[in-house]
């Protein structure tokens, strides 16, 4: 069985440093932006074309749904006995797994949901949070695995083994008074650990005041002078921290802390003029798992867009999203008013006033009637077929990049920024996008996540559902 790659550690464990270098210089913004990204695809299948005829070419940009499905099930079956290596990170490929397999609409059998809930109970700790595996230290990022990979099995017998009361208690303990969160006991602190406790605290519906408290300060302080966001203050911006980040400002409505024209500028210059996937920092190789982490980083700037206009071009700019309309009724009147207000009072009263009138951006991602009003930012084809053509192993699973083999860690991510990619020109929210949209045959087309929590999106509603109709933790009404 393939090893798993050194980025999956990351994820798990430590941060970044080392990894390849481009073997070339890099080019200048404007020698890349000649290459048009619509090129990218036609180029690789050109080169394809070439070397295989017609039906070759098709095939290759087809799904391998079969292999996949056949790779990640012969992952489950050995889970207990094999990756050795990944020990402290079992929850980890329960999720990798188990959300790879729900996008692929594969359902489990319900001795596998019930194997793998009394395993993930099994590494809950008494005092809260989850740990790498039975007896081991709870720690942030297996805990969030661990409550998406029974978000994503979903049913009352799953949801219910999670403990929320001593899961809030975990993450205040974890909690740090400028913002940051360490990732367990006495360990390091970076933007991983609020992003992993704030995608919880939501599912679960345990943000409490004091859990959320100064976290927009820190991860902007987090904002380089790149535009991306690193790891913590001072280091380099890259694509895991950053989509970490922004989907912490987004679950908590606080974007407007971040420079989000900068930040744009970054991320539209991490796809490969070329192959067409991303890279997650600059100077660096693309790779498949960014798919997700910089895909993901598109995908919540396509629910932005008010707030990123108005950072843009002023309040007083052409507000796009009142005149065109926002998600819902109220919250494009809720943008028109703040408009009107304008002239009135002093600039800091005014900018307080905007801020907490500001059309709140989780609510973009909570309806599924919500619309969404403007196409991606990112090329979407061009991504789906680096994943399509460059990621896919034909004995199943996919990959960093050719030459490399497939994992679960970037099965997990490659299909995750797979299906954004091919929801990215939706009009609505949980509705198929047209034909268009997705590369290849219709059938490549994935199941939806949501694009905060990475779980497949009916198994987000059923959650959320859940966990709002639980009654409160005590922790809340003290
Ligand atoms: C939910 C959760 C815990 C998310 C974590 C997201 C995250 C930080 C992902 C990136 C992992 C990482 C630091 C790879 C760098 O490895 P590298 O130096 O080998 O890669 P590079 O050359 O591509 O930068
Ligand atoms: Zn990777």
């Amino acid at each position: 069985m393939a090893s798993s790659s050194s980025a999956a550690g990351a994820v798990a464990g430590g941060g970044g440093g080392g990894g390849e270098q481009r073997g070339t210089p890099s080019t200048s913004v404007s020698e890349r932006m000649q290459k048009s990204l619509e090129d990218s695809v036609e180029t690789l299948l050109g080169a394809f074309a070439s070397a295989a005829n017609q039906h070759t070419t098709s095939l290759l940009l087809e799904l391998w749904r079969d292999e996949h499905v056949k790779y990640l099930k012969k992952g489950y079956q050995h889970l207990s006995s094999t990756y050795s290596v990944l020990d402290s990170s079992r929850p980890w490929l329960c999720y990798w797994i188990l959300h790879s397999l729900a996008m692929l609409n594969q359902h489990y059998s319900s001795a596998v949901c019930n194997r793998s809930i009394d395993f993930l109970s099994r590494c809950q700790d008494k005092h809260g949070g989850y740990g790498g595996g039975p007896g081991q230290m709870p720690h942030l990022a297996t805990t969030y695995a661990a409550v998406n990979a029974l978000v994503t099995m979903g049913g009352e017998k799953a949801l219910v083994s999670i403990d929320r009361e001593k899961m809030l208690q975990f993450f205040l303990r974890m909690k740090q008074p400028f913002g940051g969160f360490r990732m367990h006991d006495e360990g390091e602190i970076d933007v991983r650990g609020c992003y992993t406790a704030v995608s919880v605290a939501h599912i679960l519906d345990i943000m409490v005041p004091e859990l959320l408290e100064n976290i927009p300060e820190y991860i902007c302080s987090c904002q380089t002078y790149e535009g991306g966001i690193g790891g913590e203050p001072g280091a380099e911006a890259h694509g895991g921290y950053t989509y970490c980040g922004l989907a912490t400002l987004a679950l908590m409505n606080r974007v407007d802390v971040l420079d989000l024209p900068s930040l744009v500028n970054w991320v539209v210059f991490r796809q490969g003029a070329v192959e067409g996937g991303f890279q997650g920092r600059t100077n660096k190789l693309v790779d498949g798992c960014y798919s997700f982490w910089q895909g993901g980083v598109f995908s919540l700037l396509q629910r932005m867009m008010p707030e990123l206009i108005s950072q843009q071009e002023g309040w007083n700019g052409p507000l796009l999203a009142a005149s065109q309309g926002f998600s819902s009724t109220s919250d494009a009147s809720n943008f028109e008013e703040v408009a009107g207000d304008e002239t009135e009072g002093s600039v800091d009263v005014e900018k307080e006033k905007r801020t907490s009138q500001r059309p709140t951006v989780i609510n973009q991602f909570m309806s599924t009637d919500d619309q969404l009003l403007y196409g991606p930012l990112f090329n979407a084809q061009a991504l789906q077929g680096y994943i399509l053509l460059c990621c896919q192993v034909l004995e199943g699973g996919l990959r960093d990049k050719p030459k490399k083999s497939a994992d679960y860690y970037h099965t997990c991510y490659c299909l995750s920024g797979l299906t954004l990619a091919q929801d990215s020109a939706s009009h609505r929210i949980n509705a198929p996008p047209p034909p268009r949209a997705v590369l290849g045959p219709y059938s490549n087309l994935l199941e939806p996540v949501h694009p905060l929590c990475n779980v497949v999106l009916r198994r987000y509603y059923e959650a959320v559902r859940f966990f709002r109709h639980s009654p409160p933790v005590a922790s809340y009404l003290g």
